[in-house]
């Protein structure tokens, strides 16, 4: 069925915290449906980049078309919208949630309610989506879905009279769930003779047909061999292919206004073809994009230098290649006397930052060192004019800037009750400003604060979890800029200032940093055959100093007797540990020592 009528398709997304089953809840739709035979389902569909796998995050949103044949005899097609689950990301989510018509919100009946589902969840409110209630994991024998549901009900106040009780494990609620997308989802609107509109909810990188785009066509219809007009980038294609996924691409003749599905066009890259971009046809266009189109804009930065000075121009080639399927990743090449030649990057976040820096070094086979994360200042220069600095080496002297600015988020935590007090802790330690907190069922509560950003890219996250057994969840989104008391710390190694490891903080905290920074380093930095004195200093102030005493390091020392095997081996591992180190002056300094100021707050 593939010309079907506009009122018998229903487009609908799941939003779910991460583990509470989106993705096998997906699986079971398809397998139900008879769009994947059980027996080619691999683990889990939806999700099918290796890494991707291995985190049990998904990343990238797809899509999946579904043929279905309701109570009423009729048979309607379901397109499945993907979205991915992490904070870095939420753009992405918010254009596919525009591509819908509805949402399962999927609630696993032994967790409640978690922040990031709230978050997608007002998403899905404001973009008018039909919301049905999924209560899942109740084969679970600590399932209480009574509970969750008035938690639902109180917290987000969607009515869960008829929310589905569902086991995507065993199947149970599978069917009553596809029945109630085509009973409660509405269809949308019967726009066919209206010029074309599709939105791109996604894109990928093919290395041989380009670029594939995904795309919901709000209005109008559009064919293979049309010349289309991407609004935002305002180039224009000729589409090779267009086809639907169910799941895997086929090709078709023509889509129309309610369907989802791919083109292929010969493009470049994925950067000239951006999520919430508007097609058109070129030669008809719409006379407005659709709206909501922004640019994803990177808010982490951080400095890739390879171990190795040979593989620099390796590491260039493999940014460019990522670069290809990555529109949000940015990088300019960067040179620093201390670490020779490398790219400072630009990341949506501290998730999207690791998930790059892996592949370079799994798929491209690099050793990289990466310097501590950092934000985009804003600096008011006494002349007038203002900076943007992403990089902390390179902050104007004192005597050339008035002041700093910099960004804050917006920062909702959810957590049970009990652990209140260690959250208030932790963000009073992150220079937090409390908003309010309010109590969402009679042991859980929200935690509201606004904080820099700065504080929550370096090792919130991991703190937080950390400090609530696993049990608190957040969300944050930019609040703007704000001018703060900001020094520079600079540290320096054998007398030579150490650029990778210089810092933006607040004056209030410097002395200590430095203090614990250098102590770290001391820990961190191997010894050499000569004494290392290591300082913080902010301008040519020291704040902190301690040394590293000489020594030899004889790792054969231990293995008197003369089995020269086991000599081989302490040699092999010895160079391999020396592999992720870069020499700054004479002085080695190994990976761990740039993520330092990570580690401090703890
Ligand atoms: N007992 C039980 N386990 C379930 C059920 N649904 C999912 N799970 C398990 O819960 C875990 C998380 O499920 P996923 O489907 O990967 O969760 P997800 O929401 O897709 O997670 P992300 O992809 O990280 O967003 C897996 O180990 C599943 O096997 C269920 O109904 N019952």
């Amino acid at each position: 069925m593939t010309d079907a009528p506009v009122s018998r398709i229903r487009n609908f997304c799941i939003i779910a915290h991460i583990d509470h089953g989106k993705s096998t809840l997906a699986d079971r739709l398809l397998q139900e449906t008879g769009t994947v035979a059980a027996r080619d389902m691999q683990a889990q569909f939806l999700d099918n980049m290796e890494l991707e796998r291995e985190r049990g995050i998904t990343i990238k949103l797809q899509a999946a078309r579904m043929e279905y044949t309701a109570a009423d005899g009729d048979n309607y097609i379901l397109n499945l919208i993907d979205t991915p689950g992490h904070v870095d990301f939420s753009y992405e989510v918010s254009r596919s949630l525009q591509a819908c018509e509805g949402a399962l919100l999927v609630v696993d009946a032994s967790q409640g309610v978690e922040a990031q589902t709230l978050a997608n969840v007002y998403l899905a409110l404001e973009n008018d989506l039909e919301i049905i209630p999924v209560l899942n994991k109740i084969d679970l024998p600590g399932a209480d879905p009574e509970r969750i549901g008035r938690e639902i009900e109180e917290i987000i106040g969607l009515d869960i009279s008829n929310a589905i009780h569902c086991s995507a494990k065993t199947g149970m609620g599978v069917p009553q769930i596809l029945q109630s997308i085509v009973d409660r989802v509405p269809a949308p609107a019967d726009r066919v003779e209206e010029p074309l509109r599709a939105l791109i909810f996604d894109s990928y990188y093919d290395p041989y047909r380009g670029v594939i785009v995904y795309f919901r066509v709000i209005s109008g219809r559009l064919a293979k061999k049309d010349k289309v007009l991407l609004m935002a980038s305002k180039k224009t294609y000729e589409l090779d292919e267009v086809g639907i996924m169910a799941p895997d691409q086929r090709q078709v003749q023509e889509l129309h206004a309610g369907e989802v599905g791919y083109f292929s066009a010969s493009i470049k890259a994925v950067a000239d073809a951006r999520v919430g971009d508007t097609i058109t046809l070129a030669a008809n266009p719409a006379s407005e994009p659709l709206p909501g189109y922004t640019e994803a804009k990177p808010m982490v930065f951080c400095g890739l230098f390879p171990t190795d000075a040979d593989q620099y121009p390796d590491l260039r080639e493999a940014l460019d290649k990522l670069k290809l399927s990555d529109a949000a990743l940015k990088f300019e090449p960067e040179t620093s006397s201390a670490m020779g030649f490398g790219f400072r990057c630009g990341f949506l976040g501290l998730l999207h930052m690791e998930i790059v820096q892996e592949r370079l070094e799994r798929e491209y086979d690099l050793d990289l060192i990466v310097t501590a994360p950092s934000v985009i200042y804003q600096v008011n220069m006494i002349d007038g004019s203002i900076m943007m600095v992403d990089n902390p080496a390179t902050l104007p002297e004192p005597q050339a800037r008035a002041s700093i600015a910099e960004p804050y988020v917006k920062l909702e935590i959810y957590a049970p009750n009990s652990y209140n007090g260690a959250l208030m802790e932790l963000c009073q330690e992150r220079r937090g400003a409390f908003i309010d907190m309010k109590y969402i069922t009679t042991d859980r509560v929200a935690l509201h604060y606004e904080m820099p950003l700065a504080e929550v890219v370096t090792d919130f996250f991991d703190q937080m979890k950390s400090r609530t057994k696993g049990y608190a969840s957040m969300e944050y989104s930019l609040i703007g800029y704000r001018e703060n008391f900001l020094v520079r710390l600079d540290v320096l190694i054998n007398g030579e200032k150490a650029d990778p490891l210089t810092t933006i903080i607040h004056r209030d905290k410097a002395y200590n940093v430095g203090k614990a920074l250098v102590e770290k380093l001391k820990e961190l930095i191997p010894r050499q055959q000569f004494k290392i004195p290591l300082q913080a200093s902010i301008g040519s102030r020291i704040v902190a100093s301690e040394s590293i005493s000489a020594i030899r390091k004889d790792v054969l020392a231990k293995c008197y007797g003369g089995d020269i095997s086991r000599k081989k081996k302490l040699l092999q591992k010895q160079a391999k540990g020396k592999k992720r180190m870069k020499a700054m002056g004479k002085v080695d300094v190994p990976q761990e020592a740039f993520m330092a100021v990570l580690k401090l707050n703890q």
